[in-house]
């Protein structure tokens, strides 16, 4: 047998996951570090909506016209990069890492992710990405399994409680910004609220996904109970 044809029979097959879910329930967390332990490329596709969102809020387009957002959605450049130990995100050039996490691009993100034209723009680049990963990647967002990649080998989608997810979000925030307990689980419920109401594929859970719910969790269990999912998928 030639090299080529050994390595085909002992490298494991490439294997596409989708993980949805509202805020703050680890998907990105989960995610970067399943892809990671499992050698597969990572792609987080809210980065990409933050970054048009930034790219939008600092060229003085108005985040609450559609018609000015669809009409500006296919001028910023944005390139992703896949490596789960290092993810990265440029528009036009230029690092956005820092920027796309704001609180004013949190704010604008879900107003301008609603715009037909930007789902469009961004999910054709999300496809294009994913096609291009021969290991297999981990792609998280809310329309992953609806939408993006239907055809996806595993689809899970991830659940939390409120309380649970604000606690998370409100650990992360300490020592950064004052934000309350209850000003944050009000800003999650709205940012959901907006992503689920949506009429252009809306946050929601594929009827093939494995819901996976964290909240009684740690997250060290939910890598575990992914990448489990993940390997009885290889082995079927
Ligand atoms: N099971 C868990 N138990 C405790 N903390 C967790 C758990 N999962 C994630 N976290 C923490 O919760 C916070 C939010 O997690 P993460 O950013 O992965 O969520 P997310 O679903 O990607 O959120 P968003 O959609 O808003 O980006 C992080 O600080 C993360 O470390
Ligand atoms: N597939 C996706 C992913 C994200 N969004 C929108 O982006 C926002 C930010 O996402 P984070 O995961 O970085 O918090 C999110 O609230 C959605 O509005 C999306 O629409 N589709």
């Amino acid at each position: 047998m030639d090299n080529a044809a050994t390595a085909a029979r002992t490298a494991p097959a490439a294997v596409v996951v989708g993980i949805d879910g509202p805020s703050g329930t680890g998907k990105s967390s989960t995610s970067r570090a399943v892809a990671a332990k499992l050698g597969l490329r990572y792609l987080d596709t809210g980065a990409q909506y933050r970054a048009i969102t930034w790219w939008m809020l600092a060229n003085g387009i108005d985040v609450d016209d559609p018609a000015a957002v669809a009409a500006a959605a296919g001028k910023p450049d944005i390139v992703s990069g896949t490596d789960p130990a290092a993810p990265a995100i440029t528009v036009d050039g230029a690092d956005a890492s820092g920027p796309i996490r704001t609180r004013e691009v949190t704010a604008a993100v879900s107003a301008v992710s609603a715009v037909p034209a930007v789902r469009t723009r961004l999910t054709g680049l999300q496809r294009s990405i994913a096609a291009a990963a021969p290991v297999g990647i981990v792609v998280e967002g809310r329309d992953i399994g609806t939408t993006v990649l239907p055809d996806a080998d595993l689809k899970i989608f991830l659940t939390a409680s409120p309380e649970a997810r604000a606690a998370r979000r409100s650990g992360e925030l300490k020592g950064k910004e004052a934000v309350g307990l209850a000003a944050t689980a009000a800003a999650l419920a709205k940012r959901d609220a907006a992503d689920s109401g949506r009429s252009t594929s809306p946050l929601a859970k594929a009827a093939d996904a494995v819901e996976v719910d964290t909240t009684e969790l740690t997250l060290e269990q939910v890598i575990e109970c992914v990448v489990t999912l993940i390997e009885e998928k290889r082995g079927a």
